[in-house]
């Protein structure tokens, strides 16, 4: 009698997710793994999966939408892409899943043309949790994939390969020179991009609760980890994906910062290596250029430069590069992107006088002269401002009383704080807080306006490192001039386009992370290359080690007392490896052996793949943000170390971009 085998019962799909998600474990038959540079990493199936099959949960924290947005504001962009957010029960929710807890739900990658699973939610102990289940058999091998939902995520455009490489390098000052030249040919294999990119819809998003037997998996879901969305007001925000955002939400736009990676609602342009200055709606979070913008609502320049708000205050420490302007066909075609540099030029004008010199709201930075005789303070109330991190300014919120020279007596020059070299570096938070409460002090103490009270007040100042004394050696960082009146001053440097191409030089030193190399001096004698360049001393390192070690100090981009020399590509062909996983070798500066896990570099391109394709170095703060989320993956990696292995990856593709 032929045997009769009993094949266990296959638990039904959703007994099975339930039962995960209790034991907060992934289920066997899957295996997560790095794919490539671009991609990351990604999950793949190491069995056969039927559809309807459960296959993983997206585990991480339950956050509220409130939480949420607390972290949009906070988190690097490489965490963002861990929020998902969605629609529970009439609720905004969201699952954060950017601590690396080793799950596989969060490694998913986003398929929008041939996904083979769907996200759903289950509810647990009533609560909700993401499951992943099979839309239709897979293959022992396949890449576990979904759609991530109808936004514009980056990497389903591509842009034709010579403008890119074109592009990747280009900075500020060469986009001053070609602004009307550039031809932008966007390849998209997505039509009506334009229409659904701002309102992710979690509308579809199926809800599985026990109840509920037999998982329907038919139609589309339109989940999706939504881009940023700040100040959501649930109405307005989420929609069906394929609803356009003009039909359905009034907008309130400020001027803003903008992403490389998000576009113009209207044009879908730029495909930028830096920000953009543009148009922000405040309720669905869509962008515009200012002039696609006009020409479909009103909006006046005035209405927009009021209305920057303290977040883009925050955000504008960052680069700026100009809008483009370019026929609004959604048909992803050849299409010229004019850009305007008067209006450019405007841009960072208004941008930079917002911080400097409008007295409006009292989070924003004003600068006003006392009317106090005896000892004309000049007080600079500074938002976090584009100097930020060069020390010019004091930091947000804090208050600095900047003491006029009595004897230039407020003829137009400025105290500008300038700390000494030895002490440039980027303050703790305990620092900051020692350095505010002495500032508050201090400025308590001369309101209260006695003798005693001043003497004391110049200690705070002191202690906060802010004090701008005449008599100290401080410079205007613009122009090199020293013991300058500030508000006059800034003034005349606002109204001359000379001073906008050094403020974009600072700009980019800080985008660089060089700006303590360039402390102390004058823009004039500052020399800022405007991409990652390859110089000797690259070449050393990159010859040494594919250096994720100290990069030394000129080698951000910045020259200046350092001579730096372009080094021809051509002799750097035998040095420069490809792999810096492969590369072992002795470090002379530290006496030991260096190298990259794939682990390790794996998590680097996880947060840096975007700088390093645009040849853009990532910063200190970042790269420690980055260390902390892969913890423990980096910890024997300093944030120094990612920083130049990230330079060196960019220098290597820019390298491998030349060479083609
Ligand atoms: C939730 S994570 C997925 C796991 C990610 N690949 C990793 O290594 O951490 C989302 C990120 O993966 C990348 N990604 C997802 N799908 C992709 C795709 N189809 N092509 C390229 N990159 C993708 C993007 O960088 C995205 O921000």
């Amino acid at each position: 009698m032929a045997e009769v085998k009993r094949r266990r019962r296959k638990p039904k799909p959703l007994e099975e997710a339930i039962q995960f998600s209790l034991l907060k474990k992934d289920k066997e038959g899957l295996d997560g793994r790095f794919i490539n540079d671009s991609k990351g990493r990604g999950v793949f199936s190491c069995t056969e999966f039927d559809k309807g099959d459960f296959l993983l949960e997206y585990r991480g924290d339950l956050i509220s939408k409130e939480e949420c947005e607390r972290r949009q504001r906070v988190y690097h962009d490489a965490l963002k892409v861990f929020l998902f957010e969605f629609r529970y029960d009439g609720k905004l929710l969201c699952v954060d899943a950017a601590r690396d807890d080793a799950s596989l739900g969060r490694l998913v990658n986003d398929d929008h043309i041939n996904p083979n699973s769907k996200m759903k939610t289950i509810r647990v102990d009533g609560k909700p949790h993401l499951c992943l289940f099979a839309i239709r058999s897979i293959c022992a091998g396949e890449e576990i994939t979904y759609n991530y939902g109808d936004s514009e995520w980056p990497w389903r455009c591509t842009v034709c390969k010579p403008l890119q490489q074109e592009l990747l390098f280009i900075g500020l000052f060469q986009r001053f020179k070609i602004l009307s030249q550039i031809q932008l040919t966007v390849v998209s294999d997505q039509s009506g991009l334009m229409e659904s990119r701002v309102c992710a819809s979690t509308e579809g998003l199926e809800q599985v609760t026990p109840e509920k037997d037999r998982i329907s998996l038919e139609g589309q879901d339109c989940v999706e980890k939504m881009p940023p969305v700040k100040e959501l007001n649930e109405e307005q925000s989420f929609c069906g994906p394929t609803e356009g955002v003009k039909e359905i939400c009034k907008h309130d736009v400020v001027t803003s910062a903008i992403s490389s990676m998000d576009r113009c609602a209207e044009c879908v342009g730029p495909v930028a290596a830096l920000k953009w200055i543009g148009l922000r709606c405040k309720l669905c979070s869509s962008f515009w250029h200012k002039s696609c913008y006009s020409k479909f609502h009103e909006w006046t320049r005035k209405q927009s430069s009021l209305d920057v708000s303290s977040e883009e205050d925050e955000q504008s420490d960052e680069e700026y590069i100009p809008e483009s302007e370019s026929d609004s066909s959604v048909e992803l075609t050849t299409r010229p992107a004019r850009y305007d540099q008067a209006e450019l030029l405007s841009d960072i004008q208004g941008a930079a006088s917002s911080k400097f010199s409008e007295p409006r709201r009292s989070d924003e930075t004003s600068l006003n002269l006392s009317e106090d005789k005896e000892k004309p303070i000049l007080k600079a109330r500074g938002a976090a401002c584009v100097f930020e991190e060069s020390g010019l300014f004091c930091h947000e919120e804090q208050l600095t009383d900047v003491e006029i020279d009595s004897e230039s007596d407020r003829s137009g020059e400025c105290h500008l704080p300038r700390k000494q070299d030895s002490e440039v570096r980027r303050s703790t938070d305990e620092d900051s807080t020692e350095k505010l409460l002495n500032a508050k002090r201090a400025a308590t103490l001369r309101e209260e306006g006695r003798e005693s009270s001043m003497a004391e007040a110049d200690q705070c100042e002191q202690s906060a490192n802010i004090s701008c004394s005449a008599n100290s050696k401080n410079y205007c960082y613009i122009c090199g001039k020293p013991q300058s009146k500030l508000a006059r001053h800034l003034k005349t440097h606002m109204s001359d386009v000379e001073v906008l191409a050094k403020i974009s030089k600072l700009l980019l030193a800080m985008e660089k992370g060089c700006l303590p190399n360039i402390q102390g001096k004058s823009l004039d004698d500052i020399e800022i290359e405007d991409e990652i360049s390859m110089t000797d001393s690259d070449a050393s390192d990159l010859n040494e080690s594919e250096s994720e070690d100290d990069a030394p100090a000129g080698a951000a981009g910045v020259s200046s007392d350092v001579d730096v020399h372009k080094m021809p590509i051509e002799e750097t062909t035998e040095v420069l490896r490809e792999n810096e996983s492969e590369a072992e070798i002795e470090n002379p500066r530290r006496g030991q052996k260096v190298c990259w896990s794939d682990a390790e570099v794996s998590a680097v391109m996880k947060h840096f793949k975007a700088h390093i394709m645009k040849g853009k170095l990532a910063t200190l703060t970042e790269c420690q943000q980055c260390k902390t989320a892969e913890d423990p993956v980096l910890a024997r990696r300093s944030a120094q170390n990612i920083r130049d292995f990230v330079r060196n990856r960019g220098i290597t593709l820019k390298r491998k971009a030349q060479s083609k």
